[in-house]
Formats: C-alpha cells, structure tokens, sequence
C-alpha cells in the first residue's frame, strides 16, 4: 500500500505498519496511511481485503496487531480510548438500532461523561438534517421504524453534531438514493471546509461517488495480491 506525504502541519492521522490477521489468515501487512486536514481519503480495494477492519483498526475498535496509529502525533497506545474515540469516529454500514425519536437520539451521546462540555441543540440537528432534505418534523419521527437510508443519515448527523476530528465512514452512505448521497458529500464537504482541523476517511464501493468525492484514494491490497 503506499502513502502519499501530507505536510507535517496538516497531518491529522497516520499509521504505520498496520498488519492484520484473521483466523491465522493474514490479510494485510505493513499498511501506512497519512490523512490531513480537509482531506477525504478513499480506502479501496476488492471486497474482502480488509477495508472495513482497517477503519475499525484506525478507530481503536480493534486492537493493533502490528504498527502503529498516531492521532495528531501523537500514539493511539498512549490515549485513554474513548478520548480517541470521541475524535475519530467510525460509521459503520448499518448503524446500531435505536430507540425513542429521532431527536432522543442524536441528543443521547451528549449524555455521555466523554463528551461533558458539548450540549445537543436541536436547532443545529434540524440545521444539519435540513441540508440532507428533511424538515425539521424528522426529528420527532421514531428511530425504530427509519429505513436503511434514513438510519444512515441519522448516524452522519448525530457523528457531525459530536464535531470529531477524523472521521471513518464505511459505506455510510450506501443505503442513500443518488441525489441525498451527493446532498451527504455537500454537507461532509462543508463541514471540513468550517472546521478547525478535520479530515475525512471513506469506504464505497461506488466508483463514480470514490472519484468525485475523494481528494485522495489509497489502494489496499491483500497479502500477496
Ligand atoms: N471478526 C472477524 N472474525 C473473523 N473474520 C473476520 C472478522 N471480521 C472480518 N472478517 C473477515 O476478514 C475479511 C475482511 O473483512 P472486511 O469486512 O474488512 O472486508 P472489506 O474489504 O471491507 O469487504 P467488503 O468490500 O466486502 O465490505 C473477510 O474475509 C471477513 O470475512
């Protein structure tokens, strides 16, 4: 896999020699990544090779099993965890169920003792989901009954509205019709155009969403591949 220099100034995540392994099956070794600010660098690569446990693996959701992740230079080994966690975000395809409406929701992770200090502002949810073509009755709609699509643009929002640094998605936007996957890219665009320091890190298998979207693509190949 190779990587692309970012200034050390812009440089927001890194790894370096990432190596993984499922059941005694190696899938990728010596994998270094860089993304900067304002960056969205596209992961690709066939189905299987390990995308998504690359993400997971720059998230800290699973342990390292070679090599390292640096958040702003600094180790993802020397940061307690859900610190790291609250700054680089991983969406995944299908988000956990939720209960309650769609405003209960989004507010929810505010509650958490890791983001003490961030306050939920339905005007800012109903800001965000305004941009992605709902009104602003969405958030009282039950979080239980929203469809595929729906469930993925309440996860963008309740991720924006936590303000990370680094941003996984993961086929985040693959439920989405055409225009609302392009009305996501808008508002992903303009949310690191605003921010103080923030990047972008994207899985999709839509090619034609990979090459209008991402700044940078950075191939992941299998061992042997
Ligand atoms: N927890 C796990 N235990 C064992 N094997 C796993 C686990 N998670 C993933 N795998 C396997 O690791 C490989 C890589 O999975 P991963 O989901 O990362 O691939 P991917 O590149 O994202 O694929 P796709 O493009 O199809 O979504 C697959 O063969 C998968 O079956």
């Amino acid at each position: 896999m190779q990587s692309q220099a970012v200034p050390d100034q812009d440089l927001l995540l890194s790894a370096r020699g990432l190596s993984r392994s499922v059941a005694s099956r190696r899938l990728w070794q010596g994998v270094d990544l860089e993304v900067g600010r304002g960056e969205r660098l596209a992961v690709s690569g066939p189905s299987g090779v390990g995308k998504s446990l690359l993400l997971r693996a720059l998230a800290g959701l699973d342990a390292l099993e070679g090599g390292e992740v640096w958040l702003r230079g600094r180790p993802q080994s020397s940061w307690p965890m859900p610190q790291f966690r609250a700054e680089v975000m991983y969406l995944l395809q299908r988000p956990a169920p939720a209960s309650g409406t769609v405003s209960a929701h989004l507010a929810e992770p505010f509650g958490f003792k890791i983001h003490a200090g961030k306050s939920y502002r339905s005007e800012d949810a109903a800001r965000l989901l305004e941009h992605l073509g709902r009104p602003s009755t969405f958030l009282d709609q039950d979080a239980a009954r929203l469809s595929g699509g729906e469930a993925q643009l309440v996860a963008l929002v309740r991720a924006l509205l936590l303000s990370p640094t680094v941003l996984l998605l993961d086929e985040a936007t693959s439920a989405l019709d055409a225009e609302t996957a392009e009305l996501a890219e808008t508002l992903l665009q303009t949310w690191l155009d605003t921010g103080p320091a923030r990047a972008l890190v994207f899985v999709s298998h839509d090619r034609a969403q990979q090459e209008r979207f991402a700044t940078r693509i950075q191939l992941l190949s299998g061992v042997g591949a």
